[in-house]
């Protein structure tokens, strides 16, 4: 099992230059100077600019951005295919840009392999003989090899297709050798440069459903570059987003999309569908006032009520699990009937949700009811939160970010 908290790759000040006056425009790039000025003073492209930031194990990290904006530049940093000019990459503890020649080949070997978007497949060798083309590198013995290679091609799904080539193999079959190459090293880290872009989008999807399968098995540390933002969002748990060799902002989905770094960022995402991305656990607000059932009589709830202007509370047991809803008018009536306890005003039939609940599957969860759904610890049944229908409707709505702020707040009062 990975240990999550465990730092697998840490990118330290990381910074590439091409061209040949690498130092004078690292310098001007200390000074400050953009992009642009240093490549019309030196010809040199800035490629990285001072990215630092650290994977963990076992995590899919994605680094996404647009053409030209440094993805592939950095990925290729992180096995040296790429010198960089300055900064370091630390592979667990040991420093990848010290490495000499020999300690280089040895980790790209064993615990770093690349998935290409162009697959990079010998045509002339057998599906079986490309999935063990790195270890036939490696100088593995070929039963070893051989017995590696069969069963990185069943993960991918491609049992059977061992004698055939590359040509008569579909792009997708292509990429998944790609995959099956990379996975037949046993690596610790996977790095994907744009490994499904040139798919047809159906394919593609299924390609990235199957490599969350695979992960979701194999649990790798995995590098994706790609320049397609639902890409990202669907298999990345963290994603960096870069523009112009700088790293803009690191964060998941839904931080990016609730707080964008910059305006960059924030137009960036702006068409993302944001539903299916802002959880539950964003939405809530806190309810200071409850009902709770053992210690709350109808008297002492609609004191509480009255102090907050609800109409309606949640109702806690003696551990804090959430129980249901007691209404006013219920409350009323109890009163009036000199009943002692709130039991027979609790009405259990509420549904509630788990903080990782997204917009889009709570939204069927508050049609017809006008009250806030409640967000319950899926191990406890302890209150959490509650999520106001005003602040769910907001953001399938997809409101701009100030005005969703705003409402949010008022909603949350009311
Ligand atoms: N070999 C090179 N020589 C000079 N400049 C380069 C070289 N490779 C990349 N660059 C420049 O470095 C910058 C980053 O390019 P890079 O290919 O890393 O971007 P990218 O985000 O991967 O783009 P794409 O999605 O188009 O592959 C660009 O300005 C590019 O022109």
């Amino acid at each position: 099992m990975p240990n999550k908290n465990k730092i697998k790759i840490k990118v330290e000040d990381l910074t590439l230059i091409f061209g040949k006056r690498k130092q004078e425009a690292l310098k001007m790039l200390d000074q400050g100077m953009s992009k642009e000025d240093i490549l019309k003073k030196t010809k040199c492209t800035v490629g990285v600019n001072r990215a630092s930031f650290e994977i963990k194990e076992g995590e899919i990290f994605v680094i996404m951005g647009l053409s030209g904006s440094g993805k592939s530049t950095l990925i290729r940093c992180l096995n040296r295919l790429n010198e960089p000019t300055s900064g370091h990459v630390f592979f667990e503890d040991h420093d990848i840009t010290r490495e000499n020649n020999k300690e280089l080949l040895e980790t790209r070997r064993n615990e770093m392999s690349m998935v290409f978007q162009k697959f990079g497949l010998l045509p002339h060798r057998s599906i079986l003989e490309n999935a063990a083309f790195g270890l036939e590198l490696r100088g593995e013995e070929l039963g070893l090899r051989t017995e590696k290679a069969m069963q990185a091609l069943e993960t991918v799904g491609l049992k059977g297709y061992e004698s055939q080539f590359p040509s008569e193999l579909s792009g997708g079959m292509q990429q998944r050798v790609g995959l099956a190459r990379a996975l037949a090293n046993d690596p610790a880290v996977l790095l994907m440069d744009e490994a499904f872009s040139a798919l047809d989008p159906l394919i593609k999807s299924d390609m990235q459903d199957e490599l969350l399968e695979i992960q979701s098995k194999l649990k790798k540390t995995i590098v994706f570059i790609t320049h397609d933002l639902d890409e990202a969002i669907k298999i990345g748990e963290r994603i960096a987003i870069m523009k112009d060799g700088v790293i803009e902002q690191i964060g998941t989905a839904e931080d990016i999309l609730t707080h964008p770094a910059s305006e960059y960022v924030e137009a960036f995402v702006e068409k993302v569908d944001r539903k299916t991305i802002i959880t539950a656990e964003t939405l809530m607000f806190k309810k200071n006032t409850t009902v709770e059932i053992h210690k709350d009589g109808p008297k002492g709830a609609i004191r509480k009520m009255r102090s907050t202007t609800a109409i309606t509370l949640p109702v806690e047991d003696e551990n804090k699990k959430f129980l249901g809803y007691v209404w006013l008018s219920d409350l009323l009536e109890l009163e009036k009937e000199k009943e002692t306890t709130v039991h027979k005003a609790l009405r259990t039939d509420v549904p509630s949700v788990y903080k990782n609940y997204t917009v889009e599957e709570m939204l069927p969860l508050i049609t017809g009811i006008r009250y806030p759904l409640a967000v319950v610890d899926e191990e406890t049944g302890r209150l959490l939160g509650l999520v106001s229908q005003t602040s769910l409707i907001i953001e399938a709505t997809r409101f701009g970010k100030k005005e969703v702020v705003e409402l949010k707040e008022k909603a949350n009062e009311i």
